[in-house]
């Protein structure tokens, strides 16, 4: 039997309510999301699968508050348990939100970090923005996450630039999760590494959300990135939610016909 779950773990973090968006130049029938809900609950992973063009970064994007929906919501309850309507938040606030209690690892790190100074700056700053100034401090923090990621901390005063794809990735993270987010957004996280290093940084992933009770929505178009670290996925196709439940379920028995040949699809000879 499964203990209870405390009172704060019953309720949901993240409620995403019947949110479409349709982006300016599209055609008047082309919606790039439609109707999607969800929910998200504490220390949960949901991963959001589907083919390119399906709508799972839209979703994403609308959910971390970058794009505004043409339609729905999206509720987040904040650390002090108040619940917040993301999009009718103050930009300020919303940024606010960006910096301490959520995270979002991008699929090209250079998106995510920032090239033009230091592996332990790129970590630091996110806790500067917090008002941390102690230099030695910082940097002793920095150096701390840069191990915890698996970087070698003797790499501290160098430029990301002179990190491989993988590296630069778990740079990302730890600059990311050093704020100890709540939620933290992943899109394509692996995507465009080599297989070997792809492995490294999953377990490297499921390790970090598993330790640190994180909550995460994982896009991804790879059913075996889904299977490996989300307790939940959700199938899209053209913008909507076809199928969702639990990762082994929708993967061994999936239910619509869209999940059924994307898995065949995957598993086929
Ligand atoms: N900035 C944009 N302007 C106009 N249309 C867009 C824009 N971004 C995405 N779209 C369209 O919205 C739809 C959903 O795209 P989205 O990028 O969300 O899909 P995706 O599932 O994340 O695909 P991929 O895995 O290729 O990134 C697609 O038809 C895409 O062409």
């Amino acid at each position: 039997m499964t203990a209870p779950l405390e009172a704060d773990e019953a309720e949901p973090l993240l409620r995403v309510h019947d949110l479409s968006h349709r982006f300016p130049s599209a055609a008047e029938e082309h919606w790039a999301v439609r109707g999607a809900s969800l929910v998200l609950h504490p220390g949960e992973v949901v991963a959001i699968v589907g083919e390119s063009g399906s709508g799972k970064s839209t979703l994403l994007n609308c959910v971390a508050g970058r794009i505004a929906p043409s339609a729905g919501q999206v509720q987040y309850r904040r650390a002090d348990g108040r619940w917040v309507d993301v999009h009718a938040l103050p930009e300020r606030e919303r940024r606010e939100l960006s910096r301490t209690e959520w995270g979002f690892v991008e699929q090209h790190a250079a998106e995510g970090l920032r090239m033009n100074v230091s592996a332990g700056a790129n970590v630091g700053e996110r806790l500067m923005a917090l008002g941390r100034r102690h230099y030695g401090e910082l940097r002793a923090t920095a150096c701390e996450w840069m191990e915890r990621v698996e970087l070698d901390p003797m790499r501290v005063d160098d430029s990301p630039r002179a990190f491989s794809g993988g590296m630069r990735q778990r740079l990302q993270i730890a600059r990311n999760l050093v704020t100890r987010p709540r939620l933290v957004l992943m899109d394509e996280p692996t995507t465009g590494l080599d297989v070997s290093v792809q492995a490294k940084l999953l377990d490297l992933i499921r390790l970090l959300v598993a330790r640190l009770h994180l909550s995460a929505l994982v896009v991804t178009h790879d059913l075996g990135v889904a299977r490996l670290l989300a307790h939940r996925t959700l199938v899209m196709r053209q913008g909507r939610i076809v199928e969702q439940g639990l990762t082994d379920r929708v993967l061994e028995d999936p239910q619509h016909p869209y999940t059924q040949l994307l898995v065949s699809s995957v598993v086929a000879p």
